[in-house]
Order: structure tokens, then sequence, then C-alpha cells
């Protein structure tokens, strides 16, 4: 194959290729740094293995949406097949089981559907409101405590009971180990996949006992709070919840009657999977951009003091009264995209795009943070700017593009308008009541925030310290009552 055929990149150097241009942590900002050199499209190579990277909007979507048959498929990842996470629906091959997977997610978290959610979300809102106003110190704690909390009651009716819940902690454990996975103790076998056949007592074979426990917490995962619907289930007093719900719509599932219920016991752990972790990292931005941007929340929380009222908890109903809210929660996904290239595809056949060769096996990566920092689009893309969203008559301005940080075509993120919700929900409730300021130092003097990212699947702000009081006006009896 004549190797100027694939889109244009660094050049590379024999049996390894781009090992040395492209970073282990945060690449995302090396592709987009690339775009300038090489254009919208550009591909390296890395042990043989051509990883395309497309950098618009245009090119992501010619590709994905287009062309969905050729590139929706996901590429095998050793590590993930070592832990038999065979129910996990992100890494699972474009097939059938997976649109049987992707039909009972897409049914559970439609738009409407997930109107049912609502009442949970504002009750375990308000919990971590308290949270908040009692040890505001451990706000991480506390936001990733509320992802796991909103997840397990709407996955499994589950109310978790204290941090040290089984559930919680061994859901906890699997997400940290499916992170540390893309890590590079893990990856080695990603990169070279025969290492799995070979022994564990090896130097340097320490994935093979990593991947044995990631294989004993997804069974646990996977087993334990779908067992508390069942037995809820035989005792009459199962709450609504997605598992609940789609046992009893998904019946039919194959003829194995166990089938139905190894299906959707999957695709509940997957979606906590998915769900925590991002979430997670959204409302840990939502704080960070308060901590760094006093303007925009003292905007925001007066324009929750005219329509809402000072010192009244917000409800869903307030939302089309709040315009500038609903900028900022664009432009949080915007400003720092957590999930920065999105979940990887594989192209199924060898294809041509603008008159480059992209071969059967290709990793196809979409650059969402260069289609979301394009300067050309978003004026000063580092800036957390709400403005950029609204009109010139103050109704908020609708951005196709912005849906890329959940992915593009048939695998774009079923938990989007989740999301949209508790995102959504959390800032309303947060600006209403609280102030976020930066940390103060012994001598009184804030403590500079410099917001830093971890560089691996999921984006998370390195942690910071921040105050959090509340707000003059409002008072502890409105949050209780
Ligand atoms: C801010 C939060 C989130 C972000 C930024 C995000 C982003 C993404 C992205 C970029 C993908 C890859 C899509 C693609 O390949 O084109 C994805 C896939 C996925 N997400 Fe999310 N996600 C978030 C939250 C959630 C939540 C709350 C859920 C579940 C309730 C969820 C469930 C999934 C699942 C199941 C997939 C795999 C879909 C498939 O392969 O068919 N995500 N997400």
């Amino acid at each position: 194959r004549n190797k100027r055929e694939y889109p244009p990149g660094p050049k590379p150097l024999p049996i390894i290729g781009n090992l040395f241009d492209v970073p282990h942590e945060a690449s995302w900002l090396r592709y987009t740094e690339w775009a300038n050199t090489y254009g919208d499209i550009l591909s390296v190579r890395l042990l043989g293995q051509v990883i395309v990277i497309a950098n618009s909007a245009k090119v992501a979507k010619d590709l994905l949406e287009k062309r969905a048959i050729n590139y929706s498929d996901r590429p095998s990842i050793p590590f993930y097949e070592m832990m038999k996470w065979d129910w996990l629906i992100a890494t699972t091959h474009y097939s059938d089981k997976w649109r049987t997977m992707r039909r009972i997610v897409d049914q559970g978290l439609r738009p409407k559907a997930a109107l049912k959610y609502r009442g949970l979300q504002i009750e375990k809102t308000r919990a971590f409101l308290k949270r908040l106003l009692s040890h505001p110190e451990g706000y991480r704690d506390h936001i990733s405590y509320l992802q796991g909390d909103i997840m397990m009651s709407l996955l499994y009716g589950y109310d978790v009971k204290d941090p040290n819940d089984h559930n919680l902690e061994i859901a906890r454990a699997a997400v940290e180990l499916a992170a540390q996975s893309s890590l590079p103790g893990a990856a080695i076998v990603n990169v070279f996949s025969l290492l799995k056949y070979f022994p564990g007592w090896l130097p340097g074979m320490g994935f093979k006992a990593l991947a044995q426990k990631g294989h004993d917490l997804g069974k646990e995962m996977v087993r334990a709070p779908f067992e508390f619907v069942r037995d809820q289930m035989s005792q009459g007093i199962a709450r609504p919840s997605f598992t609940f719900d789609s046992l009893q719509e998904y019946e039919d599932l194959g003829s194995d009657p166990d089938q139905a219920e190894r299906v959707v016991a999957g695709v509940a752990g997957s979606l906590y999977i998915s769900a925590a972790d991002t979430t997670t990292a959204e409302i840990s931005i939502l704080f960070l951009m308060l901590a760094t941007y006093p303007d925009v929340q003292r905007k925001a929380q007066a324009e929750i003091d005219v329509h809402i009222g000072r010192g009244k908890m917000p409800t869903f109903e307030d939302r089309p009264r709040l315009p500038y809210l609903e900028a900022i929660c664009k432009e949080l996904l915007r400003w720092k995209v957590i999930v920065p290239l999105g979940f990887a595809r594989t192209a199924m056949a060898d294809d041509v795009y603008e008159g480059y060769s992209i071969p059967k096996g290709a990793i196809v990566l979409a650059n969402a943070w260069a289609i979301l920092h394009d300067p050309v689009a978003y004026s000063e893309p580092e800036s957390f700017r709400p403005e950029r969203f609204i009109n010139p008559d103050g109704s908020v301005r609708d951005d196709p593009a912005l849906s890329s940080a959940f992915g593009i075509g048939k695998r774009i993120c079923p938990g989007r308008h989740l999301v949209d919700s508790n995102v959504w929900f959390v800032a309303v409730s947060v600006l209403a009541v609280f102030d976020v300021r930066p940390a103060k130092d012994e001598y009184g003097c804030d403590i500079h925030v410099a917001p830093e990212f971890t560089g691996a699947l999921v984006s998370h702000p390195t942690p910071f310290k921040c105050s959090i009081t509340l707000r003059d006006g409002v008072s502890e009896k409105a949050m209780f009552d």
C-alpha cells in the first residue's frame, strides 16, 4: 500500500510509526494543533495501526453519520476482553447484540421517559445541597456521591444508604478500574495483544491480575443491584426504575428465558459505568467555572432572583425563564470537553474520503475538542462566555455542533438527555442558594485556581479548593422544607 494515500500527518518512523509524536496524555490538543498543518482530516500510525482523526464537524459528520454503516463499530480492546465485560455497550461491536442493547437503552432514556426521573433528581439534588452546606470542603465527594445516588435510584429503584454502601462501593471501584485501563499499565496489552498469553508471573504482566480484578468487580456490580430488583419484584414492592420497566417490556428477548434478564442486567450496569464518572466530571467543571468566573455567577444569580425569587428553591418548571443559565449549560459542554476524542470507532471496510484512503480496521476518532474550540466558530475558545449562545433578541442560540460533545451518528451517547436535565438542575440549585468562590489562604487572600485536567478518556478537573457559602437572603429553612 502506498503510504501517501492515507490522510496527511506527521512522518511515521519505521515500525513504531508516530509513537513519539503522539503524547500519552491529552493527545486531542496535539491533534488540534496539527490541524493547522495537515487540515481537517489527518492520520497517524502507531505500531502499524492507522488512526484517522476528524478535526472538523463536517469531516466527523461525513464519516460517522453519513457513512454510519462503515463507521459504527468499535475496535477490540484486549484489556476489556480479558475482563470479559461483554455486557458493556460502549465496547460492543456493531452487531445484532449491540442493536438489542441499544434499543433497550434508547427506549429507557428517551427524553419523554427521562421526564419520570425528575422527582428523584430533585430529591437527590436537594440532599446534595444539604451535604454541601454541612461539609462544603468535601464538595468533590458530594458530587460523585450524588451521581452514584441518582443512577442507583434511576436504574434500580435503590436508595444508597451512605458513602460506604456495598453497591456504590463496588460500582465506584469498577468505574475506577475502567478509567485505569486506559492508562499505560493496562494499555500495554492493548498495544501488544499477544501479551495476554504470557504467564502472569513475568515482569510487566501486572495487567493480568488487574483484568481478573476487573472481571470480579464487573460481575458483582452487574449482579448485586439487579438481584435487589428481582427480590423487590418477587415481594411485589419494586419501585419503577430502568431495570424494572425494561424487564416488564422485554420479557421476550430471545428463546432463552434467562436471556432478557441477562441483557437488561448488563445494560443497566453498562449505563452506570458510562454515567457516573462523566456526569461527575461535568459538574466538577461547573464548580471550577463558578470559582473562576465570578461575573458569570453574579449574572446567573441575578436572573434566578428575578424569575424565581431569592431564597426560593427552583423546580424544572423554571427552566424556560432562565436563558442565561441555559447558555451556561451549553458553554459548560463546550468549554472543557470531557470526552474530547469520543470513544474510538473502527472502519469496517476500506473506504476513500476526499481522495484519501481509510483502510479497513483503521481507528477513527472525532476530535470534539477541535470542533468545539474552532476559533472561527467560537471566538476566544478558551474563555468561558455564555453570551456566545445568546441571540441579540435575548433568546438562546441553538448550536448543532455542540452535540459532538456526546459523539456523532448511531453510537451517540444515549445519556445526553439525562445529562442535560441533571446538570441543569444541579446548576440552578447551587446558584440559587450558594456563592462559590476561590478558597482563602492564611492571609485572607484568594487562592488562585489554575484549571488543570486529567488526560485520560474522561477528562476531569484536578482537585482545587473553593469556598461554598450560603447566599445572603437564603435561609437554611428554605432548603430543608
Ligand atoms: C456529561 C456527561 C456525558 C458525556 C460528555 C458523554 C459522552 C459520550 C460520548 C462522547 C460517547 C461516545 C459516542 C460515540 O461513539 O459517538 C458516549 C457513549 C455512551 N454514553 Fe455517554 N456521556 C455522558 C453521560 C452519559 C450518561 C449519563 C449515560 C447513561 C445514563 C451515558 C451512556 C453512554 C453509553 C451507554 C454510551 C455508549 C453508546 C454506544 O456505544 O452505543 N453517558 N458518551
